[in-house]
C-alpha cells in the first residue's frame, strides 16, 4: 500500500503553506518528515489526518493492485506533538473507554493492564487522573491508544522528544517492529534520530515536499545534502 499526495495546497490568508506538496509514501517503510520551524509539517499533518480542509490537490491510499480510496477516518493514526487526552479520565478509565468504543476492530483485545505494562507507566500511575500525568506519560497514552487502533498510516509529529531517553529507544525498536504493515511518517528536528529511525527523508520546503536519498554518502555528507536541502540550496 501507499499514501500518495499529489499537488497538495493549503494556505492561510495569504500564506501559501503547501503549495504543490507531491510525495509517494509507502508501507514498509519509516519516513522522516523534515522542514524548519513553520515550514508546515504540522499542517500537512492536519490535512492528512482532514482536521482541516485542503485548498488542492488530492490525497489517497493505493493498494498493491493500484486500486485507489480515499482514506477513512480509521486508516490515520496521528499522534500530536503536544498530547490531547480527556484530562478529566484516569489512566485506566481512558484506556477502557478506548478499548470499549473500538473493540470490534482490535484484533486481539488485551488486559488494561498488559497495555499499561506493555507501556511502562507504573502501577501507581493508572489510576490518576490524565489532567496529573507528564507530558511523556500523556504522549505514552497517545501513541499507545494509535498503536492499538492500529491503522495503516501513522502520522506521528515530534513523538519521542518527551520521552526519556530508554523509553525513546524503546519506541524506536516498537516502531521498527511495526513498520513493515504500516507507512510511518514521522516528523523531527532532531536529524540524528531521523537518520538513526528513518528510510528515507522528506524535506519539507517552499510548500514543497522533496526525497533526500543516501545513495552511496557517508553520513557526513548525506547529513549536509539535509541541511541544503531544508535550506533550500541546490543540491550538486
Ligand atoms: N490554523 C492556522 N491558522 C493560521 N496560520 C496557521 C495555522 N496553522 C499553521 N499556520 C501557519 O502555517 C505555517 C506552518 O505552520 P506549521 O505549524 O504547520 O509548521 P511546522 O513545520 O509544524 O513548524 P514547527 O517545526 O515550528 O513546529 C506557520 O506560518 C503557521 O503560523
Amino acid at each position: 500500500m501507499k499514501l500518495v499526495i499529489r499537488e497538495l495546497k493549503k494556505s492561510f490568508d495569504k500564506k501559501e503553506v503547501l503549495s504543490g506538496a507531491s510525495f509517494s509514501f509507502e508501507k514498509g517503510k519509516i519516513y522522516g518528515l523534515l522542514g524548519r520551524n513553520g515550514a508546515g509539517k504540522t499542517t500537512f499533518f492536519n490535512c492528512i489526518n482532514e482536521d482541516m480542509e485542503i485548498d488542492g490537490g488530492e490525497f489517497f491510499l493505493e493498494d498493491e493492485d493500484g486500486a485507489a480510496r480515499k482514506p477513512a477516518a480509521e486508516d490515520i493514526g496521528y499522534v500530536l506533538s503536544t498530547p490531547v487526552v480527556p484530562e478529566f479520565l484516569t489512566g485506566r478509565e481512558f484506556l477502557k473507554f478506548f478499548l470499549d468504543i473500538n473493540r470490534k476492530r482490535i484484533q486481539e483485545v488485551k488486559s488494561e493492564d498488559e497495555y499499561f505494562d506493555f507501556m511502562d507507566i507504573d502501577s501507581e500511575d493508572r489510576d490518576r487522573l490524565l489532567k496529573d500525568y507528564s507530558h511523556g506519560m500523556k504522549n505514552k497514552m497517545q501513541l499507545l491508544v494509535n498503536l492499538i487502533a492500529d491503522p495503516a498510516v501513522l502520522l506521528l509529529d515530534e513523538p519521542l522528544t518527551s520521552f526519556d531517553v530508554v523509553v525513546a529507544e524503546e519506541m524506536k525498536q516498537l516502531l521498527r517492529q511495526i513498520k513493515k504493515d504500516h507507512i510511518i511518517i514521522f516528523s523531527t528536528h532532531i536529524m540524528e534520530l531521523a537518520l538513526d529511525l528513518c528510510d528515507e527523508i522528506a524535506v519539507l520546503n517552499g510548500g514543497v515536499l522533496e526525497p533526500v536519498t543516501k545513495e552511496n554518502l557517508s553520513d557526513r555528507d548525506f547529513k549536509d545534502k539535509i541541511i541544503q536541502a531544508l535550506k533550500g540550496e541546490e543540491n550538486d
